[in-house]
């Protein structure tokens, strides 16, 4: 184009920009939350914004009709992720489904993971039912620490959310088993594969500045690296252990209900594309994909629901009118409940689990909202910030489910899955999770909070946007739905129930070691090794002690402290208590064998018949 004598370039402007500062661009302006701040900027400059962040080329997207078009006509452009040192070491050097680049490689393990793990009839089939059964667990223990302290029982709901998540997923990968004895809803694997993945939180933490100002990765004096070359390890050595115990099942009996088993089957006709690597690091993906995602947002719809009784009792009166009160709800019932379905999608679009989305990368120059991004560009799209903009939801801060009743959401576009090619393949299994634990919850409990008044809804910091307070709720068996209850908690085989007992921790009775709780707590050890079936000794004798209600919420905090905790507080109550007499110390050494007999027989998994 030739204007005033001169050739002008037609290509459109880059995205306006913040001054940045040498070396570092634009890091400094990243303080977090990253959405917030970066939702800041979008009204100073505009929704599309270019960013130089340190070595790197960003720009950020937040407005729905411009993400929109990022993941419609530039979907291919975008398709690609950017490759971070620090998850090339955790991630098998980036050739993971949600790390890997665009290409052949990520073209195949989509299609394996979406055909062949994720597909709707597997969901609906084999995971589904997977997680109704978590479900039901986690509603038999509330239901018991609820008979147990007499109505109603404190609930921490982070962690029981969180568990049931990751034992699930693990079982969909794995076929292991909870043991629905324990008082935990977590099966032995899933609790070492989130040790591991612990590790690599703090660790990666550390290493994130390496992805932005790869030269520090030459100052690594802290032996970040080393650090997590040796958890990559012994995850690697974990999950290798798990597909092997595949592997010799499939031998054993050919079933291929899990994703290792179907995976393994691949491998069988394609050996040198379906490798064990592969499989590890498809199995990896989905554990660190679709647990904590899964979790928070339970978690989050729980804390508003607390906010909402009334929503609760929408939800309830949709349950019993469908479902009835003479069962529990299970994956079939989840179509016919819409109100349920409201409700999870409310809570996507206030709470998305990635509210930065995951970040794509441009292997194309493409335009965006009018603008330029070359190819290499990292893209970064605020999906909390469009899913809460007032021009297009109206009243956005407020939870109103009502606006997706009919199917006819007011503001329609919303991205909590993303969208195109690289949209999150565990959407269906998620979502089915949810309405089944939320569903659960709601059907066969009434919910108040802690303390009265109002769920604290700060968000704390964290890629999955995590509540600042872990939540805590009280529950209380529905009148209509105890017969249920009754039954399901009496489903359990009594050699199947288990010590420590089913009762959650309270602040209050951290006394609860003392040294005349010492008796209390052996009386009860013993009967329970003459009883094997620690409930209901435990409830036996909160009917037979007026001060009971003490020593059963506190033996609750037994759990938490283990075996060893366990000891300890007995050894450092008797010591206080010397003055005890000759049958007590007598009960004391005894305890203190049985137990000690107990711990090298990880007590809390062995059943009777093993005994
Ligand atoms: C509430 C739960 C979940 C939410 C909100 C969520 C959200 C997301 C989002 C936003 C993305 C990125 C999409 C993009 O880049 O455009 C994603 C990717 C992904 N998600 Fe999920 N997810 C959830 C649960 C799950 C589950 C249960 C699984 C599997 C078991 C899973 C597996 C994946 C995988 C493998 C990817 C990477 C896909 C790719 O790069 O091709 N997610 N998810």
């Amino acid at each position: 184009k030739i204007i005033n004598g001169k050739n002008k370039s037609t290509k459109p402007p880059l995205p306006p920009s913040p001054p940045a500062v040498p070396v570092l661009g634009h890091l400094h302006l990243l303080k977090k939350p990253v959405h917030a701040t970066l939702a800041r900027l979008a009204k100073q400059y505009g929704p599309v914004i270019s960013l130089r962040l340190g070595t790197r080329d960003a720009v950020v997207v937040s407005s729905a009709e411009v993400a929109r078009q990022c993941f419609t006509e530039n979907d291919l452009a975008f398709a690609s992720r950017p490759r971070f040192p620090s998850m090339q070491l955790v991630t098998f050097n980036c050739t993971s489904l949600t790390t890997c680049a665009y290409g052949p490689h990520w073209r195949n393990l989509r299609r394996v993971a979406t055909v062949q793990l994720l597909s709707t009839h597997r969901v609906a089939t084999l995971m589904a039912p997977v997680f109704a059964d978590q479900a039901r667990a986690m509603a038999r223990r509330m239901y018991r620490a609820a008979t147990a302290s007499g109505g109603a029982a404190r609930i921490e709901l982070k962690r029981r959310l969180l568990e049931l998540s990751l034992s699930a997923l693990m079982a969909t990968i794995a076929q292991t088993e909870t043991s629905h004895d324990a008082d935990t809803d977590m099966s032995p694997e899933a609790q070492e594969f989130k040790k591991v993945l612990d590790v690599f939180v703090t660790l990666i933490g550390g290493a994130k500045a390496w992805d932005f100002l790869p030269a520090l990765r030459w100052f690594d004096v802290f032996g970040v690296r080393k650090k997590i070359m040796a958890a990559v390890n012994s995850r690697d050595a974990f999950l290798q252990r798990l597909i092997d115990a595949e592997r010799r099942r499939m031998d054993a009996d050919g079933d291929k209900k899990s994703m290792i088993s179907v995976l393994l089957s691949l491998q069988r006709i394609e050996p040198e594309v379906y490798t064990d690597t592969m499989i590890m690091s498809l199995c990896a993906t989905m554990f660190s994909a679709g647990t904590e995602t899964t979790a928070t947002t339970a978690e989050w719809a729980m804390a508003l629901l607390l906010n909402h009784p009334e929503v609760i009792k929408k939800a309830q009166a949709e349950i019993d009118a469908s479902v009835g009160t003479s069962r529990l709800i299970g994956p079939d019932d989840l179509p016919h409940l819409s109100y349920l379905h409201c409700i999870l999608s409310e809570t996507f679009r206030l709470y998305p689990a990635a509210p930065m989305h995951v970040p794509h990368e441009s292997i194309a120059d493409c335009t965006v909202g009018g603008h330029r991004v070359p190819a290499g560009t990292m893209l970064l799209v605020n999906t909390y910030a469009l899913q809460r903009d007032p021009t297009i939801w109206p009243d956005p801060e407020a939870f109103k489910p009502e606006r997706f009743e009919d199917g006819k959401p007011e503001g329609s576009f919303m991205i909590p899955f993303g969208m195109g090619r690289r949209s999150c393949p565990g959407e269906t299994l998620a979502t089915r999770a949810l309405g089944l634990v939320l569903g659960t919850m709601i059907q066969c409990f009434d919910w108040d909070t802690v303390h009265g008044g109002k769920v604290d809804m700060s968000e704390g910091i964290g890629v999955t946007l995590p509540r600042a307070v872990p939540l805590a709720a009280m529950c209380r068996p529905r009148q209509s739905m105890v017969h249920v209850l009754e039954k399901l908690s009496a489903d359990i085989p009594q050699w199947q129930s288990c010590w420590p007992p089913q009762v959650e921790g309270e602040k209050k009775y951290r006394k609860l070691w003392r040294a005349e709780a010492s008796p209390i707590l052996q009386s009860l050890l013993v009967k329970h090794c003459l009883a094997s079936s620690a409930d209901d000794t435990i409830t036996n004798v909160a009917r037979a002690e007026p001060e009971v209600d003490h020593w059963v919420v506190s033996l609750g905090e037994a759990r938490e402290r283990g075996v060893d905790g366990l000891l300890e507080e007995v050894q450092v109550a008797q010591d206080r208590d010397g003055g005890r007499s000759q049958w007590q110390r007598w009960l004391r050494a005894l305890v203190l064998a049985v137990v000690d007999h107990l711990a090298a027989m990880r007590w809390w998994s062995v059943k009777r018949t093993e005994m």
